[in-house]
Parts: C-alpha cells; structure tokens; sequence
C-alpha cells in the first residue's frame, strides 16, 4: 500500500477521524455537517469536483434551517415554532439538535461554498475561506476566555466540533493554496474585505454580549417584581388575619363555635392557602376549627402544647395577649410542611381569652400565589435550605440563568429560584446582531469580488496599454521600413537621386507635353577615377555629379535620375531639342567648373547624347537607343562633348 505524500492528506485522514468521532458521540446538525464537509474535502481531494460540489451543496442545504432561525425575526416564525418543527423531525429532539451554534454554521457554510466555487479566486474563495478561519479563530478566543454568568445562545463550537473546524480549514488551505497563483491581487484585495468582518464580528459580539446583558438584567428584573408582588400579597394576608384577631373585641367573652365558623368563613374565602383558622384556647387546646374537613376535626381538643411543641414559643405569647408570633417552616399537622400564625385574641376590655392559629400550607400558597404566572416563561423553585417546599412551571429546556431571592414568610426567610426557560429567553433575543453580522459577510465578499475584479482588469488595462505602446512603436517602425523600401524602389541609394524605375514611371505618365526631351550623360574615364583614387572618390564623384544635375535639371521642370553605373539620364518635358541641347551644354560646363580632378589634375568631365521626341506616342526604348548612340559618339570623337541624336 502506498501512503498519501500530500500534506493535505494527513491533514484531511487527520480531520476525518476527529469529525468520525463527534459523530459517533453525538447526532447533531453539527456533526452531520462535519461529516458531509469532510467527504466533500476528500472528494476535491480526488478530484471527483461533482462530489465534491455536491456534498458540499447538500451541506449548504442542512446547515440552512438552522441558519435561517437565526435571522428570522421572531415575529415571522417564532423559536417555539422552531422548536416545534425540531420535535417533528425527531421525537424529542431540541432546537439545538437541528440547529449548530451560529458560528459553526457560518464557519461550515463558508467553507461549503468555498469548495461549491471549485476555490477559484476570481469567483471569492479566498475571501470565504479567511471568514471561515477569522470566525474560527473568534471561537477560539472566545473558548478561552470564557463567559460568566453563561451565554444564552451557544453561538461558538464545542471543544471536539472546534478541533474538527481547525484541521478542516487547515485542509482546505493547503489544498488551495497552490490553487492560487495569483496571490498578489487576491492579498490586495482581501485585506479589505476581512478588515470589514473583523469590524462586523467585533460589533456583533459586541452587541450579542449587550443584548444577552440587558436579558439577563431584565429576567433578574422580572424574577424582583415577582417578589415584590408576592411580598405585598403575603402583607395582604397579614393584615387580614390582624383584622381577624381585632374582631373579637367587640365581644365580651370567648368567640362561640358559630361566631367563629361565620367569621373564619369569609377569611378562608379570600386566602385559600389557609389550611384552617383555630381558636386555641389559653390552655393551649384547639377549641374551634375552621373549615371543619376531617383533618382539621382531627386535631380538635388537641393541646398544641403537647401536640406541635415546636410551636410553643410563638403560641405563648399570644395565648397570653403580648404579642402575635409565627412558627418557623414545620410538618403541619395535616400534613405537608407549612407555618402557623398565633395572634392574640382579647376581649372589649382587653382580657386574653385565647389566640387565632391559621395554619398556612407552603405548597397552597405557591400554587395561588404562582397561579397568575406563566409556566412556559420560568420555572420556580421555592426551598428552605436546599430542602424543595414548591415547583412552579416546566423546566424541559432550562435556560442558563438562575436567580435566588429571599421571600420571608413569617419569621422564616425562604429561597425562591427563578429559572427563565431557555425558549422563553430565544424568543426575547433580537435577531438583529445575526442579521448584521450576515449581511456584513455578504457585504465583505461583494468588497472582494469588486476589488479582485478591479486590480485584475487595472492590470489588465495595464498590460493592454502597454502592448498598445508597443504596437504603436512597431507600426511607426514598419511605416517608417515602409517608407525607406519605397523610397529606396524609387531612388539611387547612393546618390539620393531618382532611379531608373522612378525614370520610366516618370518619362511614361509625363508625356504630354511636346516636344520633349531625353539627355543621356556618361562620365567620361570614370574606371580610372576607381582604380587610381579609389571607389570612395569614385562614390563622391557620383554624388557630386547626380546633385548637380538634379539642381539643373529640375530648374528646367524636368527629372534627373541614374541610369546606372557612371550613366544619368535627363527626361525634360515640354523642352525642344535646342533648348535641350543648351541644357546638356551647361551641365557638361559646370561639370568642368566643379573642379573634381582625375589623379593627373585634369578636370572630370561628361558627355552626353541629347534626342527630342516632337509628336506621336512616345517610342521609349527607341528614344533611348537614339540617345545612347549619339552618347557613344561623343565618345568615339573625344569626350568631353554633347552630341545630337537624329530627330524624327
Ligand atoms: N565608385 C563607383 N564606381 C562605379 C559605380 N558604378 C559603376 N562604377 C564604375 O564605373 C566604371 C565604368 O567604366 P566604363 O564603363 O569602362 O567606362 P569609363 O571608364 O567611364 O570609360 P568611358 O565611359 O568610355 O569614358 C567601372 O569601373 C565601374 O566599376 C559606383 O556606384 N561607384
């Protein structure tokens, strides 16, 4: 078996035996998503790109329900209809179950569609891949640093889920990392783009920590104002059972068993928590009861002294008209734990004749006194000392927070824990934060593609211009080729004068205006001007000749061109034979008058044929021959002469 070389690929057998075992120890949205993401990093890894964007693509699609909640207002769907639908899926599961910390599945989402983009820079995978480690890297720290009192909303990884996050995104960035050769634009413009997001995530933290502040504030709040109303329903009946026990001093003498059961009657209509209200006589004996229920009929005749001695301390004292008093928290005799208030009852000239006992039931009173409430907000715990006296509301998904308060009942200062229920607190967090945080991920990523696509196409138009440049400079440089080739097609190199193809063209358009005339002209010894003073003197001469003659020639409307060799050749246009002649005299003389010398000192000098053509189609090659004859004469006779060619 050959093991993998890429570094990847342990990194990725790495991520896959982490992301196997938060499976195998929990079934959350979560670990399904790991998983799923794990499979499409290995199908990326063998290139099976469909797999791959489509296990990607159903990551995406598990991870939506969960991300949806998070930012739809509670108004639209609320928590508990969330809750309700993660139920439905599967029986008893919670809302966590179908739905990953926030964090998590913002961190999953971006890499989902950083592998659903095939990692191309231009399309914003880089810029998906940096949210996902920024957002991992906010996890982290946050792990670190730790919350008191505890989040609501878990929005960042577990322990395993994050370990499983951190080899995932490391996988990812050696995958793509040769991916991207471009680095210089995308550098550019991700810096940018992730300054945006680290701004977005600082704000949002922000605000998530100040909202689940003031929740926290406003349930503690809540959890006072119950207290206070309790306190004040608890005084109520306070003064009630004072009223009571005044009552009697209108009368002159020990309430009757019917005086008694008239009044209790109505007290026990409004406090229903009164398991009975006695009257105890000064011996301690319970003389009347009311309601009159088996229980209570039970402990008629009872000497309270003997019966509940726990009590003894509060009762004497009202037995003998000194003050009022209440047990501590005891076993009633009826049953269930409870206190009992002893207030002195006397008669109009302020005898004590015994004392009222209204015994109050803990377990009665919560239930009236938690009646008005709403169970499915908080659940309450009343206790003495660990020790649970009441239960109020259900408490399947707790919510992190819990606060104690003291409610005093009577002498006895009893605990009360509040417990807002964890749906009960989703639905009073705003959504905001999470909608903030979202579209600023989408705004950092537009940021990028519009950056990326702006130093691209700025490089782009870079580069283009500076083909334009060279392209420029190449054709400038062909037209100026251009221009010398046809210059050089149509004139001597050497002398710069017009050569014999430029002659013909000419003498062939230019025919017109008659008579006209052609001057063929020969440098008279001109081999020996090359061999005794050189082809360079020889060149010079040339030059010299051909300038002179052009000068001349084009005076006289005419064009001067080199035949060839030491040969010029004169087409003169509109000019008759004499005047023609004349012009070949002059050139010959001033050819003299230029003073270029042979070796011996004599002057250099040229002959020339002169022949006019005076009507009909001009015969070219005749004209020539007609030239070139009389030229050969003038060399036969001397040089140094002009002849005249025969005319027609
Ligand atoms: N330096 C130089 N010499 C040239 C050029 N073209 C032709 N020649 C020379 O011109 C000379 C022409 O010689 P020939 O035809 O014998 O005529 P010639 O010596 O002038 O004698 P005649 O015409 O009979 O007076 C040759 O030696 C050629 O080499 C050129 O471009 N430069």
């Amino acid at each position: 078996m050959r093991l993998p070389t890429r570094p990847a690929t342990w990194w990725l057998i790495l991520t896959s035996a982490a992301a196997a075992v938060g499976f195998a120890n929990a079934l959350s949205i979560s670990t399904v998503t790991l998983i799923t993401s794990t499979l499409a990093l290995w199908a990326s890894l063998i290139q099976r790109e469909v797999l791959a964007r489509s296990l990607a693509g159903l990551t995406l699609v598990l991870l939506l329900p969960g991300f949806l909640s998070y930012i739809t207002p509670e108004g639209w769907i609320s928590t508990a209809q969330w809750q309700a639908w993660a139920s439905g899926v599967l029986s008893d599961s919670r809302l966590e179950t179908w739905r990953a910390p926030l964090l998590v599945t913002l961190t999953l989402a971006l890499l989902a569609l950083s592998l659903l983009l095939r990692q191309l820079a231009r399309l914003g995978a880089p810029v998906l891949l940096a949210a996902a480690l920024l957002l991992l890297c906010t996890q982290l720290i946050d792990r670190i640093i730790g919350h008191d009192p505890p989040t609501l909303l878990h929005y960042n990884a577990s322990g395993g889920a994050l370990f499983t996050l951190t080899l995932m995104i490391a996988t990812h960035i050696a995958f793509v990392w040769s991916h991207w050769r471009d680095k210089r634009y995308i550098g550019s413009a991700l810096w940018p783009a992730i300054t945006l997001m680290l701004l977005a995530l600082l704000l949002w933290q922000q605000q998530h920590r100040y909202m689940e502040s003031a929740l926290y504030q406003r349930t503690h709040a809540e959890g006072k104002e119950l207290i206070s109303r309790l306190t004040s329903d608890i005084q109520a009946h306070r003064q009630a059972m004072r009223r009571f026990s005044r009552f009697w001093q209108l009368l002159d003498e020990a309430p009757s068993a019917q005086q008694w059961a008239r009044q209790a009657a109505d007290y026990h209509a409004d406090f229903r928590y009164f398991l009975n209200i006695a009257f105890i006589a000064n011996d301690s004996q319970v003389t009347h009861v009311y309601p009159p229920t088996l229980l209570n009929r039970n402990i008629q005749g009872q000497r309270l002294f003997e019966a509940q001695p726990s009590g003894r301390q509060a009762l004497a004292p009202a037995l003998q008209g000194e003050s009022k008093g209440s047990t501590g928290l005891v076993e009633l005799l009826q049953g269930g734990p409870g206190i009992i208030y002893y207030w002195p009852i006397k008669t109009a000239n302020q005898t004590p004749v015994g004392a009222a006992a209204m015994a109050v039931s803990i377990p009665m009173l919560a239930d009236i006194l938690f009646a008005p409430l709403t169970p499915e907000h908080a659940a309450l715990r009343w206790h003495d000392n660990g020790n649970v006296l009441a239960r109020f509301g259900t408490s399947t998904h707790p919510g992190p927070w819990q606060h104690h308060y003291t409610l005093t009942l009577g002498q006895e200062p009893l605990t009360l824990s509040r417990q807002p229920n964890r749906d009960y607190l989703l639905s009073q967090m705003q959504r905001l934060p999470s909608i903030g945080l979202s579209i600023a991920l989408v705004l950092a990523y537009l940021l990028y593609l519009v950056l990326y696509t702006f130093k691209r196409l700025g490089e782009q138009h870079r580069a283009m211009r500076f083909s334009n440049h060279m392209l420029q400079r190449e054709i400038k440089k062909r037209s100026q080729l251009q221009k010398e080739v046809e210059w050089l097609a149509r004139h001597d190199e050497l002398t710069g004068i017009a050569n014999r193809r430029h002659f013909l063209e000419r003498a062939r358009d230019d025919t017109q205006a008659l008579p006209l005339s052609l001057i063929l002209c020969d440098i008279d010894h001109f081999k020996r001007i090359n061999d005794q003073l050189g082809h360079l003197v020889g060149d010079d001469y040339l030059k010299a000749t051909a300038k002179l003659g052009a000068a001349l020639i084009e005076q006289h409307g005419g064009i001067f061109a080199r035949y060839g060799g030491e040969e010029f050749v004169a087409w003169l246009p509109g000019v008759d034979h004499q005047h023609a002649l004349a012009i070949a005299e002059q050139l010959r003389r001033q050819m003299m008058a230029l003073s270029l010398a042979h070796a011996d000192d004599t002057p250099l000098t040229l002959s020339a044929g002169v022949v006019t053509h005076t009507q009909g189609e001009v015969d070219m090659p005749r004209l020539m021959q007609a030239a070139d004859e009389a030229l050969y004469r003038t060399k036969t006779q001397g040089r140094n002469r002009v002849a005249s060619a025969k005319t027609d």
